[in-house]
């Protein structure tokens, strides 16, 4: 497997390797600054990133529109209120009229009764469709990062895909609940407020208005600073995700080289950074709110005194008086409000654009296989792309029906994420397994052994040349028709929370008890599942880990051969067996071997003696193809190789186990 793929990522920037020195880093986690994140180029307005969540608003559209009209009309209710405050005080009470004291309450009574039952209204009606809209582009965001390519992968910490499914979505789920609807709420309050105000007495109404111009200032200046801190917020929050995640998964390593402490810190600091974003977040809203607060009281201060110096004069009557102030003091809250909608306006739009970061990363292209299909001219055989003739039957078009089997035409790969200068990791790779041949695939530790059988399924494009099955090019393939014929089983055998039949039958579709049976017997994984508690039906656990490393070995072997796949591409798949459960694998190994076409990347001669022929990858290419004596004789790198003496062989382990 890529163990050195997994050193170079960690040593990413912002990704500190696992130290060996006195004071050694977290053994894993993002660093300081988490360089290797993605971040957006360039950040766009709130407005402009909030309406993106349109189209999965649309379905439930009509529901959030009438709860914003019922919220609107409970708030214009409340401004109703002070005029009949004013009908009271000017009427019934200057009149000392108890019967129409006792109807004024009665109004008011019911205007209360009203507002409380159209708020209350209001969430009914968006409980259900916000679920709904939040479980919608949850599963949108799962069903996307499963089509994403190893690559993507490779390159986003999993904390931070985690955090986007999950904190991220209830931000959003908040602000269509509240913010969205309270922002168009208050608003129209706040403009009906206005003309109310100005109608009854408009010298007041202008004194009451006056910090209108500096409060928009204000909330510009605030949304501008607050953006930046509330999408580092959470972005922060996807690290220490990351960190908690794999000090989990990780755990066994982490106590087994005592990094408990180092991964504490690594984690404190991690918290701390969170803790500084989210109050600087609070100072942000506190100076906000200070503001909002201040200067409307300020103005409301200035009209009440104006008021009161009216109503002495004789120019203003004192329902008028009580009945503006009620207005201006129901208009309070929404205008408070702001600073707080606006906040929570800022924490969507950064989950808005970090939720559709990953959606917008694009898929391998479903349609490559059709499209493939429709540029690529058929050729004859023997036929490059430019028409010319390449070395070997080597066909460019997307079928090629001289070439029967598993075929590496001029195949070159480079990981995306490489350094542009260093060389591509495999270069015109020219292999031909005929149809029921195994070939082993051997080659020093690093030499790209894992990259080439990961091209077979397409974990990743080739980047240059094609490979063929039965000579259709891959890429012609829909893909889950390739992973149908292509079966695959890598040296780290992951396991899924669920029974182990599940975990075999998943590797063939439509694959029934008898394919179990059967897979589980090849893989010799029947005995100790028939010991498990309840069999194939035992639950085991996330990763597996209830069970042996051999042991989940061949329950991967299992989900290798269930479907009956026509190729089988293992890498390494025995590494963790002892000697005499290896050999039982082996043998039942050679039945399906037999009928398959394989390719078997080996590092032991055991494994090799299962193959027809060998190839030997080195420096990127195949080195030599033969059978497994011819190429002792005649391979002085690969005997070395099989003897364990050559440099990075990576088959220390194995040594002494040389079969000459
Ligand atoms: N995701 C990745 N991004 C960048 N480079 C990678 C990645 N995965 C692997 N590599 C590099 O590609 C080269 C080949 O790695 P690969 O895992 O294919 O070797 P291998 O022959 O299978 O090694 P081993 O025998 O130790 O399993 C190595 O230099 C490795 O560092």
């Amino acid at each position: 497997m890529a163990d050195t793929a997994k050193v170079t990522r960690q040593q990413q920037p912002g990704r500190p390797a696992t130290d060996p020195g006195p004071d050694p880093g977290p053994v894993v986690g993002p660093g300081p600054d988490s360089a290797d994140r993605p971040r957006p180029s360039d950040r766009r307005s709130a407005v402009r990133s909030l309406l993106r969540l349109w189209p999965f608003v649309r379905p439930v559209r009509a529901r959030l529109f009438t709860a914003a009209f019922v919220a609107v009309l409970a708030s214009c209710i409340g401004l109703v209120i002070p005029l009949v405050l004013k009908w009271l005080v000017d009427g019934p009470i200057a009149d000392r009229d108890p019967g129409g004291a006792w109807l004024g309450g009665g109004y008011l009574l019911l205007l209360g009764l009203a507002e409380a039952g159209l708020f209350g209204l209001r969430r009914w009606l968006v409980a259900r469709p916000l679920a709904h809209v939040e479980a919608t582009m949850r599963d949108s965001l799962y069903r996307h990062v499963q089509r994403l390519p190893v690559a993507f992968h490779d390159r986003w910490a999993s904390g931070q895909l985690l955090s986007r499914g999950t904190t991220d979505l209830q931000l959003l789920r908040l602000f269509l609940a509240f913010p969205l609807t309270f922002l168009i709420v208050n608003a129209t309050t706040i403009l009906v407020g206005c003309v109310i105000l100005l109608v009854q007495r408009w010298s007041l109404g202008l004194v009451l208005l006056a910090p209108i111009v500096p409060l928009i200032v204000l909330c510009s200046v605030f949304e501008a600073k607050y953006a930046v801190a509330a999408r580092r917020a959470q972005d922060q929050v996807g690290d220490v995700t990351t960190v908690v995640e794999e000090s989990v998964l990780g755990i066994r390593i982490v106590k087994g080289f005592g990094r408990h402490r180092s991964q504490a810190r690594a984690f404190r600091e991690l918290t701390a950074r969170l803790r500084a974003t989210e109050l600087r977040k609070a100072r942000l809203l506190a100076a906000l709110w200070a503001c909002i607060m201040a200067l409307p009281e300020l103005a409301l201060g200035a009209a009440l005194v104006l008021g009161t110096v009216q109503v002495a004069d004789g120019d203003l009557s004192a329902g008028t008086l009580v009945a503006f102030l009620s207005t201006a003091l129901a208009l309070m809250w929404p205008v408070e409000s702001i600073g707080f909608l606006l906040a929570m306006s800022n924490d969507a739009a950064a989950a808005t654009d970090r939720y559709f970061e990953v959606l917008d990363e694009p898929v391998a292209d479903r349609d490559d296989a059709r499209k493939a299909a429709e540029q690529t001219p058929v050729t004859g055989p023997g036929t490059t792309r430019s028409g010319t003739t390449a070395p070997g039957t080597i066909s460019s078009g997307t079928t090629d029906p001289g070439t029967t089997g598993l075929a590496f035409h001029g195949v070159t790969f480079r990981y995306p994420d490489a350094p542009t200068d260093a060389p591509p990791v495999l270069r015109g790779i020219d292999l031909h397994i005929r149809p029921g041949e195994t070939m082993a695939l051997v080659g020093a530790t690093g030499s790209g052994k894992t990259t080439l059988t990961a091209l077979v399924p397409r974990l990743h494009d080739a980047t240059g040349g094609r490979i063929t099955l039965d000579g259709t090019d891959i890429t012609a393939l829909p893909r889950a028709e390739l992973r149908a014929r292509v079966a695959v089983a890598f040296e780290e055998p992951t396991l899924f929370s669920a029974t182990v039949a599940e975990n075999v039958l998943m590797g063939g579709e439509g694959a029934g008890s008898d394919d179990l049976r059967r897979a589980l017997r090849v893989a010799q994984a029947d005995g100790f599942v028939d010991a498990l508690p309840d069999g194939p039906d035992t639950e085991v656990g996330e990763q597996g880990l209830s069970l042996s490393g051999g042991q989940r070995q061949r329950l991967a072997l299992a989900r290798a051969v269930v479907g009956r796949p026509r190729f089988l591409v293992l890498d390494d798949p025995l590494s963790a067996l002892d000697v005499h459960t290896e050999a039982l694998v082996e043998a039942a190994l050679r039945q399906v071997l037999a009928t398959t076409t394989a390719l078997v990347v080996a590092h032991r001669p055991s494994t090799v003696l299962l193959a027809d022929r060998v190839a030997l990858l080195s420096g990127g290419r195949i080195a030599a193809v033969g059978s497994h004596h011819q190429l002792l004789r005649e391979n002085a790198e690969y005997a070395a190789l099989m003897s364990g003496t050559a440099d990075g062989a990576g088959t220390a382990r194995h040594e002494g186990e040389s079969v000459r």
